[in-house]
This record gives C-alpha cells, structure tokens and sequence, in this order.
C-alpha cells in the first residue's frame, strides 16, 4: 500500500459544488463534414447526462468538443461558476476509448503520475492511488506493469484516474467497454458517488450505466 496522506482541503472543492455547464448552439465539423449543429444542453452538479446514438452520430466528437480536443465551428461551452482563473480543461477528465496508459509502468505508477501531472490543486475528495485501485478492485495488481494486463484491468485503471485528482465534470466515451458484470456494478457506484459529491458526468454510450435519473441526449436524427 501506498502511504500518501489525504490532501487538505481547498477553496476549488467548495467552489465545484456550485459549477453549471452550458452549452449553446454547438457546431463541429468532422473531416470537413459537419457532424453536430445547433446542439444545446446543460447540466448543473449532480447531474447526468446519457448521450446515444448509432455508430457514427456523433457522441466521441461531442465529447471531444466539450474537453476542448476539436474546434467548434460556431457555438459555446461555458462552465459557469468556475473562478476566473480557472481552465475549463481544468475541470473536467475526459475518458476516451484508448486508455492513456504508460505500458512499462505498474499501475500505482500510472496512477501517481497522473496524480502529479494533473493535481496542481489538491482536493479532500481526490484518492490516493492506492485507494483509487481498490475502488476498482485492482490493489492486487498494483506492482504489475500494465503491459501485463488484460484489456478489461487497463479500463479499470484508467476509470481509478478519474479518482486521483478530483474534478468535477466526467466525459466519458463509452467507459464499460471491456469492462466485466462485477466491474460495471464498480462503474455505477463511483459514478453514483462522483456525483453525490458535486460531480457532472456526460456518458456516451450503446449500453445502460446503472444511472439513476441522467437525461438523454439522442444524436443522429439530423447526421
Ligand atoms: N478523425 C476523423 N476524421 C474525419 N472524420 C471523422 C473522424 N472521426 C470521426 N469522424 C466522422 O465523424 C462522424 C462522427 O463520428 P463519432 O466518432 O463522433 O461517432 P460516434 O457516435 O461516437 O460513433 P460510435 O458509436 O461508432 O463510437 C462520423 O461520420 C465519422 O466518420
């Protein structure tokens, strides 16, 4: 186990509780293609927001819009309540389908690394990588380099990523893919307690989350 103390708490924690996300009349291209127009939503902390569609609607470059990865072609986001200066990439972990892992390291040394490259503001509800680990249900994988591990365990520990460093808004692209029935049942807990701490989580999905009262948001109609 790990020993790292519990960071103390700051003035960012309190100010999380109060963020809204909005987002107005959003547009993205794709390849010179436009994938998303007109699209409009808002979450306040607490909430959900389940985003569907066939496979090509749209749902990844609407998440990687929001994270700030793909110009807008017109349209805001705006994450309201955030203190001046404060980034919006600062705020939020975007999952995507490949898990940004280091191969030759062990996963607490994943963990720790991105603890470091993304804690510049210590948070009471961030986990040490320990924790972070168990509440995936990998500490005893913690020595192992994640070139070691099975698609499903590297999913799992790029989900205990989310928990090193708080921050209140989750994207998620697809987040139970490879994921197993014991680990899916983890998925919704943390998603459940992320967002009894004030979180925000927009999930894109094919499949139900296990979360309880998320709004929808359907892409395809139009694309
Ligand atoms: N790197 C890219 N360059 C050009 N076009 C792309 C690129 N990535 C995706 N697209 C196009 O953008 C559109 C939306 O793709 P996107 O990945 O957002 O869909 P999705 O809803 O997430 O699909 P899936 O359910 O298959 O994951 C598709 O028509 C796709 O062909």
């Amino acid at each position: 186990m790990t020993d790292i103390p519990h960071p103390p708490s700051r003035p960012h924690a309190e100010r999380a509780s109060a963020l809204r996300l909005r987002v107005e009349d959003l547009a993205v291209a794709r390849g010179g293609r436009r994938v998303l127009a007109g699209l409009g939503c808002s979450l306040s902390s607490g909430e959900a927001l389940i985003v569907t569609g066939r496979n090509g609607a749209g749902k990844s470059t609407l998440l990687r819009a929001l994270a700030g990865l793909l110009p807008r072609l017109s349209g805001s986001v705006a994450i309201e309540g955030a203190a001046e200066a404060e980034e919006p990439a600062t705020l939020l972990h975007y999952l995507a389908h490949a898990d940004g892992l280091k191969a030759p390291l062990t996963a607490r040394e994943n963990l720790e690394f991105w603890a470091q490259f993304l804690g510049e503001e210590p948070d009471r509800r961030s986990l040490p990588p320990a924790e972070a680990l168990e509440r995936v249900g990998l500490a005893h994988l913690s020595e192992t380099p994640v070139a070691m591990l099975s698609a499903g365990q590297k999913r799992r520990i790029a989900l205990a990523r989310l928990l090193v460093v708080f921050r209140p808004l989750w994207l998620l692209d697809e987040p139970t893919s490879a994921l197993d029935a014991a680990s899916r049942t983890r998925l919704a807990r943390l998603m459940t307690e992320h967002r009894a701490l004030g979180g925000m989580i927009i999930a894109a999905t094919h499949e139900p989350l296990g979360l309880e009262d998320a709004r929808e948001l359907a892409l395809g109609a139009n694309s």
